[in-house]
């Protein structure tokens, strides 16, 4: 309001300067000394300035604490929503953190403080103009209506335009994420020029749409900067006329002439704000969809799980499909019972569900029919977090943050001391750790670890929270002989100490026979359930069979003796030859 002030007194000032020196005979109002007159009018510009500086300052903080927080509260909705939902792309979480995000923060700062300012300008101008003849302003505000109207128009077509906008930016940054963290892919099929001009099609969808802002923009800009000339020229006609009437002084014509620069200034840039506003309402929108939205498995409602708790899971009935292939059935009346401290190798072909049934159990998705319990439970009855807290997962392929070995082994579990960290890596073999120059706070991104450390890391990390189930998906992966061993003998650890429940998708052999059952899973359930040494033996098994088809051997004359040697996963083990590559399921 001060710095408005300031600078709408400088036309009526101006004029009255004019009037003052082209009088013969000059007198300053209140009896003021022309060096007074100067200084009061100095110290007045200062403080407008002073005031000026302080809006334009206190704005964009505030406008850039509402965007941090606004950013902060869409990254905290994206973490809880159901995987599938920002897996899939669907809520573009990464566009509305950064682009969104900037939009709304523009409209909140620097739009919305130039527009608050223009409103006291344009009004605070017509108050004054008023003032010094009706007649002359009524004449500029026919000017007014038919701007306002295209302006309507423009903010709304512009509204439309910046969400189309959004939707292509997306679009963009998403070919752009996929080729690049697959660049040795990229690179090894020479795909480099292709990924281009994916990439190439999408920035055109961009470019499209910005050259349709470009055109409604030059319009709209160009035709109200028109009407504002001719308005001009109108005033100094019908303004000449009524000074040399008398009616008005020169500086009263002066002063009016730069009232309707600053009044047209002031509607441009409410035009200005106008439009960006609207571009922030669609992105904001945008935003708050997002924020606002109930996850399909909120994770913190439901009863709480005492970590203490021991039970057999139960898959009973579990029919499922993913959201976004309803009509392909993935599971299809299953039923698997696991023991308090049993371990279950699930095997089955590639792609018949194994992860799936891994994927339930972490409640990432709800059976569409029946139910899956713990300790006689069902376990959407409990709340996800704490249920996911008494789980401990091993990825298929486990993913490692930045940040130190420590800190990785600790993820989830901030609090465990160095002690605690020390005896899961020793647990999951992790010995090569203490070969490290650093040690345990050697950095990820240094340590350059190979595919079987990186599984025995993530097994290290699932076994510091002690948990009442592991959930182990077994890496497709090949890994070389001597790490296929010592992630074994880490797997074997756990199953022999008999305290944690083990659902294993077991893609080795070497990892199936040491489970204590093999549940063969075929066409969405169960067919075959037993231990190895049953099902190896047993004439014509599924397992056989699929054991046979992997060895590329026909099914009937595939001989048990041609597996490796069993040994019941109870019994110590010394060394045990890896299984061939072939032989995963
Ligand atoms: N998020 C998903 N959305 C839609 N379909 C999916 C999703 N994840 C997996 N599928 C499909 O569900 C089926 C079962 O997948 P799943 O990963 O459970 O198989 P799998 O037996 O573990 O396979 P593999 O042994 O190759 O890891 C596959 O046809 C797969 O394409």
């Amino acid at each position: 309001m001060v710095s408005s002030a300031v600078s709408m007194s400088v036309p009526l000032t101006i004029g009255k300067l004019i009037d003052f020196f082209s009088n013969a005979n000059p007198q300053i109002p209140f009896g003021l000394s022309l060096g007074q007159a100067s200084g009061i009018l100095l110290f007045l510009f200062s403080a407008g300035a002073v005031a000026n500086a302080g809006r334009a300052m206190l704005m964009r903080l505030s406008g850039q604490r509402i965007v941090a927080r606004l950013r902060e509260r869409t990254y905290a909705a994206a973490l809880r929503q159901e995987v599938e939902f920002v897996e899939k792309g669907e809520g573009d979480v990464l566009s509305r953190l950064s682009v969104d995000s900037s939009i709304v923060g523009e409209s909140v700062t620097q739009n919305l403080s130039d527009g608050l300012r223009s409103v006291v300008m344009a009004s605070a101008g017509l108050g004054a103009m008023f003032y010094i003849s009706p007649q002359l302003t009524l004449l500029m505000l026919t000017v007014v209506p038919p701007v306002s109207l295209g302006a309507v128009f423009y903010g709304r077509y512009l509204k439309k335009l910046s969400n189309r906008t959004q939707e292509a930016l997306g679009d963009m940054t998403k070919v752009a994420q996929e080729a690049l963290t697959a660049l040795r892919t990229v690179q090894a099929f020479n795909s480099a020029k292709q990924e281009e001009a994916k990439f190439h099609e999408k920035v055109g969808t961009v470019l499209t749409l910005a050259r349709k802002e470009a055109i409604a923009s030059g319009i709209f800009f160009g035709a109200t900067g028109w009407s504002g000339n001719v308005t001009l020229l109108a005033l100094l006609g019908y303004g000449g006329t009524l000074v040399s009437r008398g009616t008005i002084t020169m500086g009263d014509l002066t002063s009016l002439l730069l009232y309707t620069v600053y009044v047209g200034n002031g509607l441009q840039m409410l035009t200005v704000f106008f439009s960006s506003i609207m571009r922030g309402i669609g992105a904001g929108v945008r935003i708050f969809d997002l924020i606002d939205r109930q996850p399909a498995i909120p994770p913190n409602t439901g009863v709480e799980v005492d970590p203490s708790r021991r039970g057999p899971i139960r898959f009973e009935h579990v029919w499922f499909e993913y959201p976004s292939r309803r009509n392909v059935q993935i599971l299809k009346d299953l039923n698997l019972e696991v023991n308090v401290g049993e371990s279950v190798a699930i095997v089955g072909q590639s792609g018949s569900g194994k992860s799936s049934i891994n994927a339930l159990l972490m409640r990432y998705y709800d059976p569409v029919k029946g139910k899956v319990t713990f300790d006689g439970q069902d376990i959407r009855e409990f709340n996800p977090s704490s249920w996911r807290s008494i789980i401990g997962v091993v990825p298929q392929d486990p993913i490692l943050f930045t940040g130190t070995i420590a800190s990785n082994i600790a993820y989830g579990n901030p609090d465990a001391t160095m002690e605690q960290i020390e005896a899961a890596a020793r647990q999951a073999n992790c010995e090569f750790v203490w070969g490290m120059p650093q040690g345990f706070l050697t950095e990820i991104g240094r340590a350059s670890l190979s595919g079987g450390q990186r599984q025995r890391l993530a097994i290290a990390r699932a076994l510091l929270k002690k948990p009442a189930i592991l959930a182990l998906d077994e890496a497709t992966s090949s890994l070389d002989a001597t790490s296929e061993h010592r992630v074994n003998d880490a797997i074997d650890k756990i199953l022999r100490s008999r305290q944690t429940t083990c659902v294993i998708v077991a893609h080795r052999l070497s990892t199936i026979a040491r489970a204590e059952r093999i549940v063969v899973l075929e066409d969405g359930h169960i067919v075959e359930s037993g231990t190895y040494r049953h099902l190896v033996n047993k004439e014509g098994s599924r397992f056989r069979h699929l054991m046979a088809a992997q060895l590329n051997a026909a099914a009937g004359e595939y001989p048990a003796s041609a597996l490796p040697p069993l040994t019941p996963p109870s019994e110590p083990e010394a060394v045990r030859p890896a299984a061939p590559e072939e032989t995963r399921v």
